[in-house]
């Protein structure tokens, strides 16, 4: 099975408004409710597209009730998830339906205890025993030391288990040191990491630090990817317009299933960068529109780039 690890669950709120006004007050006219943090997504969209995937990280409280009852009737998907005393967070997406736009509300999330942190652990490395490839996605609830990705990360590797990190911020940098597979920034997530704007410098300063491939996600642009075999960009066929909460996670469920696939870095990318697409068109995160998948997967240009050094 795939790991998904998401210390920082999450019930994830999509409101969509007509035109959302600072100081205004607002009717919704659509409300949607799912499972959410990073890699409850990743994990929905990998058992859309048929892999077994196992979820972990922490829950409690009414959310936390809510989003176990959801991802029980999510067929692929089993539940690992860690009890916590605490409440799982809500997250806010607030759609723009005139202008598309999306404004996002996180809360911090319950605090951990040493104790449940030590309880998360010794699930985690029960479950990379029976896994073929894991991530870790997402924030760190208030309470989980800022090294836990990179000690997660070590983990996995010595585990020999393929391990993807998708962060930010400090937690990024340690986990980046510690050697992950494949790390996915945002343009301004591998920014900050590196001090770079410029995605070619900055992937590879972020190779420098310890990460074997890059693949940074650049909105509408696609991918950009290096590693020591070479660089390469997944540009999709069209601009989509929608919701691109979610599209960040979509490219990580194309990338572990094209790696656990055994497939080519550039069909890994072109299946990352059209499953991001058709997140867009999708309501909600971990969702995405199965058909322009499809026609995207198949004209999703994917060029190869002057080779790394
Ligand atoms: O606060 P984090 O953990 O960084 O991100 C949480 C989150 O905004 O990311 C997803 C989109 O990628 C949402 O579904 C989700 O709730």
């Amino acid at each position: 099975m795939i790991l998904t690890v998401t210390p920082n669950t999450a019930l994830d709120i999509t409101y969509r408004v007509r035109t959302l006004r600072p100081h205004g007050s607002h009717r919704v006219s659509e409300v949607t409710e799912r499972p959410g943090g990073k890699g409850l997504n990743v994990a929905r969209v990998l058992a859309a597209l048929g892999h077994e995937v196992t979820v972990t990280g922490f829950t409690g409280g009414a959310t936390g009730r809510t989003v176990r009852d959801q991802l029980a009737g999510t067929a692929g998907v089993v539940d690992a998830l860690v009890p916590v005393r605490g409440s799982t967070r809500r997250t806010i997406a607030v759609v723009d339906t005139t202008t598309g736009d999306t404004t996002q509300l996180n809360e911090p999330g319950p605090a951990i205890t040493p104790a449940e942190w030590s309880a998360f652990q010794e699930t985690y490395e029960r479950l990379l025993r029976s896994a073929s490839a894991v991530a870790l996605c997402g924030s760190l609830p208030p309470g989980v030391p800022v090294g836990a990705y990179a000690q997660l990360v070590r983990s996995a590797r010595a585990s020999a288990v393929p391990v993807l990190l998708d962060t930010s911020g400090e937690p990024l940098r340690r986990g980046v040191a510690a050697r992950p597979d494949i790390v996915k920034p945002n343009a301004e997530e591998l920014a900050e990491l590196t001090g770079s704007h410029d995605p070619l410098q900055a992937t590879r300063a972020a190779r420098r630090r310890g990460a074997h491939t890059v693949v940074a996600s650049l909105g509408p642009a696609g991918l950009l990817a290096e590693n020591a075999a070479g660089r390469w960009r997944a540009t999709p066929p069209c601009r989509v317009h929608g919701n691109p909460t979610g599209a960040g996670d979509s490219a990580v469920a194309g990338l572990l299933s094209g790696l656990v696939e055994n497939l080519p870095w550039p069909e890994r990318l072109a299946r990352a960068a059209a499953l991001s697409a058709a997140t867009v068109l999708a309501p909600a995160a971990g969702e995405f529109d199965r058909s322009a998948y499809e026609a995207f997967a198949g004209q999703v240009a994917v060029t190869s780039e002057t080779s790394a050094a």
